[in-house]
């Protein structure tokens, strides 16, 4: 991923941060695509507000910046109850999770991100409070330690996760509703560029809309971050208005590929055509050979190529398709083995 458009990067900034948080929509009718996913959910937030009660515990998961983070919170806006926000790998220790369940109100939303980090036992305290909403809590220490159960508020954990293979069956099984987001198609990014360039008041033309949304790599937190760049280049290079010709400037400058293919797709595909003569590859050997765990890549970078066409699942592994050629500028044919 481009470093400045990686939220876990240190060179995304707070104020990155901020604008993120202004551009994200806080409503259903806010939020543009996974019209499924969407209308699923507002069929169960009716339900579960119709008869006063808690919302099933809810799981998002999917790659990152499709808007798992999002939609917790617009869940608890719609259910109209309040949100507590923790993460996977913050949460070490058993207590740290009784202090923020113990503090619930009623119907809360207790979102944990990361869902996938969490200790084992912290886990497994979890299991409880989700299912029974009760805990165990150790009272006094030494000789008159006891533990006493208490009763939580009914509230409704939503859980995100990028590694969806890697959480526990347990914990997947205690999720009454489960969510996967799918990259988005242009069409649907370019609402997204246009809404937020709205919100930033930057006027944007339709073609340069496009532009941005095509090499957004199907991801709204790209496409925004995207447009803010080109914002900028807008602002110093132009007269602040964005047209194609400044969008598709700052994009060169940017160096986004024309398809948003970012370095870790780009190195599986060459890595493919020019280690493995195009494939098909086995996902483990695919992964030693860029560097990368096998879960990630199946999970956060092949998606995307599938969807865009570049590689296909076969039951041998992983092949690259005729327009991963295309795209990489190298020639089909197994005396063209590039490098090899
Ligand atoms: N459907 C959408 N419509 C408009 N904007 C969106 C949509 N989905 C996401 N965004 C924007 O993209 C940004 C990233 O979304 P979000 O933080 O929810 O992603 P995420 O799935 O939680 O990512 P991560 O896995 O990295 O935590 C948000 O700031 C939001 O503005
Ligand atoms: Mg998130």
């Amino acid at each position: 991923m481009n470093e400045n458009l990686d939220p876990s990067n240190d060179n995304y900034s707070s104020e990155e941060r901020d604008l993120e948080k202004k551009l994200r929509p806080l409503s259903f009718d806010d939020f543009t695509g996974q019209d499924q996913v969407l209308e699923n959910l507002l069929i169960f937030v009716k339900a579960a507000n119709l008869r006063d009660e808690a919302l099933d515990h809810t799981l998002f998961h999917g790659p990152p910046g499709l808007g798992k983070t999002t939609l917790a919170h617009i869940l608890a806006n719609e259910l109209d109850v309040g949100i507590k926000v923790t993460s996977g790998p913050v949460l070490d220790k058993p207590g740290d999770l009784a202090g923020l369940l113990t503090n619930l109100e009623d119907r809360d939303v207790l979102f944990i991100d990361e869902i996938h980090r969490l200790s084992p036992i912290v886990e497994e305290y979890l299991y409880s409070a989700m299912e029974d909403y009760k805990i165990d809590i150790m009272i006094e220490s030494g000789p008159n330690a006891r533990t006493v159960q208490i009763n939580l508020n009914p509230f409704t954990l939503v859980g995100a996760t990028t590694r969806s293979g890697l959480l526990t069956a347990p914990m997947r099984a205690r999720f009454g509703i489960s969510s996967r987001l799918q990259y988005y198609k242009t069409d649907l990014l370019t609402s997204i560029v246009q809404r937020s360039a709205t919100i930033l008041k930057v006027p944007i033309t339709m073609e340069a809309a496009i532009e941005i949304a095509g090499r957004s790599r199907g991801t709204p937190r790209i496409a925004n971050a995207l447009l803010r760049r080109v914002r900028d280049f807008a602002q110093i290079k132009g007269n602040g208005n964005i047209d194609i010709k400044i969008a598709k400037f700052a994009l060169e400058a940017l160096n986004v590929d024309a398809h948003g293919l970012d370095e870790m797709d780009n190195k599986i595909l060459s890595t493919i055509i020019e280690k493995f003569k195009g494939g098909p590859v086995g996902i483990t050997t695919l992964a030693t050979a860029v560097s990368e765990s096998s879960e990630t890549i199946e999970e956060v970078y092949e998606p995307f190529l599938i969807q865009q066409g570049f590689i296909m699942r076969t039951p041998r592994g992983r092949e690259v398709t005729e327009q991963a050629y295309k795209h990489l500028g190298k020639i089909k044919g197994p005396t063209q083995g590039g490098l090899f």
